[in-house]
């Protein structure tokens, strides 16, 4: 069934933002204003013009189908009045509650008051903003909530001719979820968030009390030099935090002898927080990677620069220039080459993270990128870290070298690169892998029809789905 023709109640910003699409996709447009003759909305753009602003009463005779743009506080007042011409019409509930309310959603209002009517739920995860300026809609996502499949479809043929996509959800006794799929502001980043504060905050107070009370840095070397090291010493945090769980999942599911079990809560809470984690690592080494660039120098590092040092002799009495050139070492070189590699895989993963990527790879390639490059860009950035240590660690007393911030971020990154590390050993990796196959300890292996040598069969492995704790 294709409507050419839509109503839209309200003459607000998502009424006109929606109209701008519509229009552009020749839709015959009429709006329905509380006062049509001060509404003269052909005239407020170029892309609005052949829009009509009719009474409410009068516009809603011109479509079967009526976006209800206007205030959800409002809905009701606006319709009930009008209640005779609404008969058999689809009503579009586009509203997202000002406050939250309990009980009936406006649309459950709309279904017990209007029984002669179709309610659909939908388009309120939508900005009007970017309804109306969106350049690639084809990444826009309508979601549609709806008793009935027929009204569905005549509102899903709507959104889709001006190029967005549906996801249909349900009754509407879903609407509830789909008001609270705006509100969800922090989408999975609350916790991730606190996380890397916590990191970030637990660095700052340690850095500061270590060059600025310990050893009495000057205080204005706390923004770029202290803070460097803090950023550094945060991202490789994060990032550890973002490989250890996977492996301690690989340890469960070992002790479990089967991949059929549950995670403990935490630890599935923790999983999924991985890509979050992995981004903070990224903000935090791109920091890093600023403020390094702004003071590497050998006044700032002195072990990375073979410092030349001139000699003036006491009785000099003429002019003299002195060329001097302080180039990096060898540890200052390869230190720097290993972080920005490290800094590259990890720009890698971040693109992959992006839902367009994400969404066009397979899930070969994701786990390729995810957990391989992942790991290496973990080994990059721990041997980056183990460079500054390593050269000087025998040349200065051990407690100094263990309270310096480098060796003590890189003990957990270490610690999580060697779970990796024993995770590939054959005595773990192949009961891993059968595991992983749906091998289950305890159950008669015969009957489980699964490959014994460990050694999974190849066509399996092209459709399988990726295992989330393989990263
Ligand atoms: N703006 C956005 O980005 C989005 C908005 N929505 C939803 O769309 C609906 C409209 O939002 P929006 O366009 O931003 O709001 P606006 O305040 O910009 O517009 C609301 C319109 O509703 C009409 N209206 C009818 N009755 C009343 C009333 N009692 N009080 C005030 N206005 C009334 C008015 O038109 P007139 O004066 O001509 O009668 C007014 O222009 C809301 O339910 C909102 O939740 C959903 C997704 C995104
Ligand atoms: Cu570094």
């Amino acid at each position: 069934s294709s409507v050419r023709a839509v109503v839209i109640l309200g003459t607000g910003d998502f009424s006109r933002a929606l109209s701008t699409r519509l229009v552009a996709n020749g839709y015959r447009v009429t709006m329905g204003s509380r006062r049509p003759e001060r509404r003269n909305i052909s005239a407020r753009s170029p892309h609005l013009s052949g829009v009509r602003v009719l009474g409410q009463e009068d516009a809603v005779a011109e479509s079967e189908v009526v976006f209800l743009g206007i205030p959800s506080t409002s809905v009701m007042e606006t319709l009930l009045p009008i209640k005779a011409s609404l008969r058999g019409k689809v009503l579009v509930d586009v509203s997202n509650p000002e406050v939250m309310t309990k009980g009936a959603t406006v649309a459950e209002l709309l279904r017990e008051n209007f029984p002669e009517c179709d309610v659909v739920k939908g388009f309120n995860t939508l900005s009007a903003y970017s309804l109306e300026s969106g350049q690639s809609l084809g990444s826009m996502v309508v979601h549609l909530a709806s008793d009935s499949s027929q009204a569905t479809e005549k509102v899903a043929a709507v959104a889709r001719d001006i190029g967005l996509q549906c996801v249909v959800r349900g009754g509407l006794n879903t609407t509830r979820a789909l008001e609270d799929l705006p509100r969800e502001a922090w989408g999975g980043w609350g916790v991730p968030l606190l996380v890397s504060f916590a990191v970030w905050l637990l660095w700052t107070i340690y850095g500061t009390w270590r060059y600025h009370i310990h050893k009495t840095h000057a205080a204005e070397r706390w923004p770029v030099n202290t803070n460097n090291k803090i950023a550094g010493c945060a991202a490789i945090t994060l990032l550890a935090l973002c490989y250890l769980p996977g492996s301690i999942a690989a340890i469960v599911q070992l002790k479990n002898g089967s991949k059929h079990q549950a995670f403990p809560r935490c630890l599935d809470r923790w999983l999924k927080m991985r890509k979050q984690l992995g981004l903070m690592a990224l903000a935090s080494a791109s920091l890093h990677c600023v403020l390094s660039l702004a003071h590497i120098s050998p006044a700032y590092f002195k072990k990375w620069y073979d410092v030349r040092t001139i000699s003036i002799p006491a009785n000099q009495t003429s002019d003299m220039t002195f060329p001097i050139d302080s180039r990096m070492n060898w540890i200052g070189e390869v230190t720097v080459y290993l972080g920005s590699i490290a800094l590259l895989l990890l720009c890698s993963q971040g693109v992959a993270s992006l839902p367009s990527v994400t969404e066009r790879l397979n899930w070969r390639r994701w786990w390729l990128l995810q957990s391989v490059v992942g790991h290496i860009g973990l080994l990059f950035a721990v041997t980056h870290v183990a460079a500054k240590v390593l050269p000087f660690i025998f040349s200065r007393p051990f407690s100094t070298s263990v309270q310096g911030m480098s060796f003590l971020s890189n003990l957990l990154p270490s610690f999580t690169l060697l779970l990796r590390i024993c995770l590939l050993l054959p005595c773990l990796g192949i009961p891993l892998r059968k595991i992983r196959n749906g091998w289950e300890r305890g159950v008669d292996d015969e009957e489980q029809g699964v490959v014994l040598d460990g050694v999974a069969k190849e066509e399996d492995e092209d459709g399988a789905v990726c295992r989330m704790e393989e990263i």
